[in-house]
């Protein structure tokens, strides 16, 4: 069995960070195992409370997992605090962690804030180079770029040229909040190539936990040995599906469905 971690704060409403992972860890046939960065108080109406744990803790679940376990992936979300990030690529580094998937996760879709400020420069200079895949969303890669605009496909092609110089091997910039009506393009960068993978954007309010599910199932998807490019391609497909059949609970953004891709025997074409 491949085995995949998530290292990320909990959503207690179910559609992000550590319970989107480890359902899309389950749904690509990966065996999942977590280390919880921060409890948020959480539902589809927004962030109501941010809880993140103490260092000792966050230390005490990574080497409970990867010293007995093991693991053929990691996928970081949201880390919260320059002192979390630094333990933690501290501890991807002893662990000599090979695929690791980098989400930088900064603000929920309702406005709250998941990363402090000032923890920004360290995810740039400590974190980013270890990454194999680094996937922010547009205002995630502006923010990476000390600010920068990026509103077109040629934008989003400069700008993953510009975060893989910081030292991950690929950048994938998400296409979600793109101001384009019928198509959603996220676009790879792997060193040498660009890749451009384009769906049909679908009219739906429900897109609670879209990155956290993408970068999930790149990650697993890396555990089996998939290389980049075809890792990505899955993770389209399968978010793809996801968004497609979201679900209508609570009163706010519901979470998409993490079971589509399977329930509704879709495949990669
Ligand atoms: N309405 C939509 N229709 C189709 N795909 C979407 C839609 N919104 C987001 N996506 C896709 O979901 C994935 C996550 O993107 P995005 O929503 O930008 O991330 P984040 O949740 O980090 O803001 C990307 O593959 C993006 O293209
Ligand atoms: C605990 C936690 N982690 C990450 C997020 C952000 O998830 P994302 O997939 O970007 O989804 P939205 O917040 O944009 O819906 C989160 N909300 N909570």
């Amino acid at each position: 069995m491949y085995k995949a971690m998530t290292i990320a704060g909990s959503d207690s409403g179910g559609g992000a960070g550590i319970q989107a992972d480890l359902k899309t860890f389950q749904e690509r046939n990966v065996f999942g195992t977590s280390a919880i960065t921060a409890l948020t108080a959480q539902n589809t109406l927004g962030v109501q409370g941010v809880y993140p744990q103490s260092l000792e803790c966050v230390e005490a679940q990574v080497d409970a997992v990867l010293s007995d376990i093991g693991t053929d992936a990691v996928k970081t979300g949201m880390l919260f605090s320059a002192s979390l990030i630094r333990l933690v690529a501290n501890k991807l580094d002893e662990y000599q962690v090979n695929n690791l998937v980098i989400d930088p996760v900064m603000i929920a879709k309702g406005g709250a804030p998941l990363l402090q400020e000032e923890a920004v420069v360290e995810l740039r200079e400590t974190l980013l180079p270890l990454g194999k895949v680094v996937t922010p969303n547009l205002p995630e890669a502006g923010k990476i770029l000390d600010g920068r605009k990026i509103e077109t496909i040629e934008e989003m092609e400069q700008a993953a040229k510009d975060i893989q110089a910081m030292g991950p091997e690929a950048v994938v910039i998400k296409g979600g909040h793109l101001g384009s009506e019928e198509r959603s393009v996220d676009v790879l960068y792997d060193g040498e190539r660009f890749f451009h993978y384009d769906s049909e954007r679908i009219s739906t309010k429900h897109t609670h936990g879209t990155g956290c599910t993408f970068s999930a199932c790149i990650a697993a998807e890396l555990a089996k040995g998939k290389n980049i490019p075809e890792a990505v391609k899955i993770a389209k497909y399968y978010i793809t599906a996801a968004i497609r059949y979201s679900l209508n609970v609570g009163n706010g953004i519901g979470p998409t469905n993490h079971s589509a891709y399977r329930l509704h025997s879709l495949s990669v074409k």
